[in-house]
C-alpha cells in the first residue's frame, strides 16, 4: 500500500517503506472489539488514500448475513445477485467502475447505494477470511476512490498486509468476544444459582416460623423473602387468621431493616378520633387533654416497618394523610406547626376485598394502589389441607411446653377429623381447637375425636358427636391398615353409643345387639372406659 507522503508527521519520511505503515498496524492494534476494529480500518483507508467510500461489513454469527455497524441494514449472503454475496461465496474479489456497476449488478438495495457516486469511481469488493480456519467468514470489504487508487492497490503486498493484519485481529478480537460473553453469561447464571439458593436457604430458615410443606406455603415464603430485598410496600390480602400478622413480621426481620423497630397497629381496634394521634403523634396542647408532646407509630418505626392491620377499616380523611406519607416520606403530627420526614417501609393487611370497598366509595382507590406495589395474598387453610397434620402437631408441641406438660400423642381418627373440618378462622381456629384439645386430654393419654369441638360448634356445647360420626370414619381410599380401621370404626360406634346412654354399658349393648359382657371386653379390648 502506498501511503500519502504526509502521513504521519511523527515518522521522518527517510523511514524505510516497511515501517512506514506502523502507525496504521498501531491504530487497529488498539481497538477493543471487532466492529471498532472495522470502523478503524475503513476510516484509515478512506482517509489516508483519499476514498470516497471505505465500508467493513461482517459476516453475522449464523452466517446467513452480512451486516454493517453504521446501522441495522442486512444483505442476505445467499443473494448472489448482490455483489458483497458475491464476493463472499465466490471469494474472490470484484473490481469494476460504478457506470459498469449500475449496468452489470442489478440489486436495487445495491443501486441504491450506487446512486449518489460518480459513474467515474471505481469501486472493489475484497472478501475477508479468517486466517486461523476458526472462523471461516469475516466479511467483506467495500472500497470506493479514484480507478488509479485503487487500482495502485491491487495486489500489493501493503495492501496484502493490511488486510492479513486486519483479519488476524479480527478474528482474535472475536474469539476473545465470544469468550468474554461466554463468562460474562457463565458469571451471570452462576450469580444466579447463588442468588437462588440464597433465597431457597432464607425460605426454608423462614419456614420454621411460617409452618407448611404445601406447594402454597412454599410460594408465599419465597413472595416474603423477595418482598424483603425491596422497600416496595406491601399489602398482604387473606382471611382472618391465615397468617398474615407472622407473614408481616418475616419481612421485617428478613430486610435491612431487621435491626430498626416494627410496629403494628390495629385500625379496626382504635377508635377513629384516637388513630390519627396514634399513628401521627401530637404536639403539647393539640387537643384538650394533650398536656405533653407524644410521638406517633410514624416516627417510631422510623429507619423500620410499620404494620398497618385491617387497613380497610382505616377512616377516609386518615386514608389521605396516609397516602401523602407514603407518596412523599413527610407528614406533621397533630397539632405541629412543621413537617417531619418518615422513613420507614409499610405493610398493610386486610381480611377485607378492598376492590368492593372501592366501589362503595370507601377506600381510596389511589392509597390501595400505593400501598400494593408489592401484593401478597395470604392463602387460607382450606387451600392447604395438607398442612394441618403439621401445624396440629406443632402446636400441641408448643402447648407442652408452654404448660410444662409430658408429649401428647393425637388419634388417626381425631387426627383425620381435624384435616377434615371447615376452618373458618383459618390457623387461628386450628391453634385454638388443638389448644382446647391439648387442656381436655388426660395426662398420658393422646387426643381423640371426643376432645374436639365439631364443626361450628361452641366447645361448651358440645354433648354429642352424632354429627361428626361420619367424617371419624376413614374412606376406604386412606385405608391402608383393614384391621385398624375396622378397630377405629368400632372403637367409635361404642364410644359414641356409650355416651348417647351416658355411659350405661347394659343399653348400649342392649342397642348394638351385644351381649352385656361381650361389650364390656370390646370395651377393655379397645381401652374405652365406658364413660
Ligand atoms: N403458617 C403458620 N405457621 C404457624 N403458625 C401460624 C401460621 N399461620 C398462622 N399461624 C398462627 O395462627 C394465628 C393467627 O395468625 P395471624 O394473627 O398472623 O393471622 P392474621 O391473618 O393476621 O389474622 P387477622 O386477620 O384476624 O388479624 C397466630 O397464632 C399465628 O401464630
Amino acid at each position: 500500500m502506498t501511503l500519502p507522503a504526509a502521513y504521519p508527521t511523527a515518522f521522518p519520511s527517510r523511514l524505510p517503506v516497511e515501517l512506514a505503515g506502523m502507525p496504521f498496524a498501531l491504530t487497529l492494534v488498539e481497538s477493543s472489539s471487532p466492529s471498532g476494529l472495522r470502523q478503524q480500518a475503513a476510516k484509515l483507508l478512506q482517509r489516508h488514500l483519499g476514498l470516497t467510500l471505505a465500508e467493513c461489513l461482517y459476516v453475522e454469527g449464523s452466517g446467513r448475513w452480512l451486516g454493517r455497524d453504521s446501522d441495522d441494514l442486512q444483505f442476505d449472503c445467499a443473494d448472489f445477485s448482490h455483489p458483497y454475496a458475491h464476493v463472499i461465496r465466490s471469494n474472490k474479489p470484484l473490481a469494476l467502475s460504478v457506470a459498469d456497476a449500475r449496468i452489470r449488478l442489478d440489486h436495487p438495495g445495491f443501486q441504491a447505494q450506487l446512486s449518489a457516486l460518480s459513474g467515474a469511481l471505481q469501486l472493489n469488493v475484497l472478501p475477508l477470511r479468517a486466517l486461523d480456519g476458526a472462523r471461516e467468514w469475516l466479511g467483506a470489504l467495500l472500497l470506493v476512490g479514484q480507478r488509479e487508487t485503487l487500482t495502485a492497490l491491487e495486489n500489493t503486498p501493503e495492501m496484502g498486509a493490511f488486510e492479513a493484519l486486519l483479519c488476524r485481529l479480527w478474528s482474535r478480537l472475536t474469539r476473545e468476544q465470544g469468550e468474554r460473553h461466554r463468562s460474562q453469561a457463565l458469571q451471570a447464571s452462576l450469580a444466579k444459582l447463588n442468588d437462588g439458593a440464597r433465597r431457597q436457604t432464607l425460605a426454608d430458615r423462614l419456614a420454621d416460623d411460617l409452618l407448611g410443606q404445601s406447594a402454597v406455603m412454599s410460594s408465599l415464603r419465597q413472595h416474603i423473602i423477595r418482598a424483603a430485598e425491596t422497600q416496595l410496600a406491601v399489602l398482604l390480602q387473606g382471611q382472618t387468621g391465615t397468617g398474615k400478622d407472622r407473614v408481616a413480621r418475616a419481612i421485617h426481620q428478613f430486610s435491612t431493616r431487621s435491626k430498626a423497630p416494627f410496629l403494628a397497629i390495629n385500625c379496626a381496634a382504635i377508635p377513629e378520633a384516637l388513630l390519627e394521634s396514634e399513628l401521627f403523634g401530637h404536639a403539647k396542647g393539640a387537643f384538650s387533654g394533650a398536656d405533653k408532646a407524644r410521638e406517633g407509630l410514624i416516627s417510631q418505626a422510623d429507619g423500620g416497618t410499620l404494620f398497618l392491620d385491617e387497613i380497610g377499616d382505616m377512616p377516609l380523611a386518615l386514608q389521605a394523610k396516609l397516602l401523602r406519607v407514603l407518596e412523599s416520606g413527610r407528614y406533621r403530627p397533630l397539632g405541629a406547626s412543621e413537617e417531619r420526614c418518615a422513613d420507614l417501609r409499610l405493610v398493610a393487611a386486610t381480611h377485607q376485598p378492598l376492590k368492593e370497598q372501592i366501589k362503595q366509595q370507601r377506600f381510596r382507590a389511589d392509597l390501595y394502589y400505593r400501598l400494593g406495589q408489592f401484593p401478597i395474598n395470604v392463602p387460607p387453610l382450606s387451600e392447604r389441607r395438607d398442612d394441618i397434620a403439621l401445624l396440629a402437631q406443632a402446636f400441641i408441641t408448643a402447648f407442652c411446653q408452654r404448660e410444662e406438660r409430658d408429649d401428647i400423642g393425637i388419634t388417626p381418627a381425631a387426627l383425620r377429623l381435624l384435616k377434615r373440618r371447615e376452618y373458618p378462622g383459618n390457623v387461628r381456629e386450628l391453634k385454638n381447637i388443638v389448644d382446647y384439645a391439648c387442656a381436655m386430654t388426660p395426662a398420658g393419654a393422646d387426643i381423640d375425636v371426643d376432645v374436639l369441638p365439631g364443626e361450628h360448634q361452641d366447645v361448651a356445647t358440645l354433648t354429642s358427636l352424632e354429627e361428626v360420626m361420619p367424617n371419624e370414619f376413614p374412606l376406604s381410599d386412606e385405608v391402608d391398615d383393614l384391621r385398624q380401621a375396622l378397630r377405629e370404626v368400632e372403637t367409635s360406634i361404642i364410644r359414641q353409643r356409650l355416651r348417647r346412654f351416658g355411659g350405661n354399658r347394659a343399653r348400649a349393648a342392649e342397642s348394638l345387639g351385644l351381649p352385656k359382657r361381650t361389650l364390656a371386653h370390646k370395651c377393655q379390648q379397645l381401652e374405652l372406659d365406658g364413660k
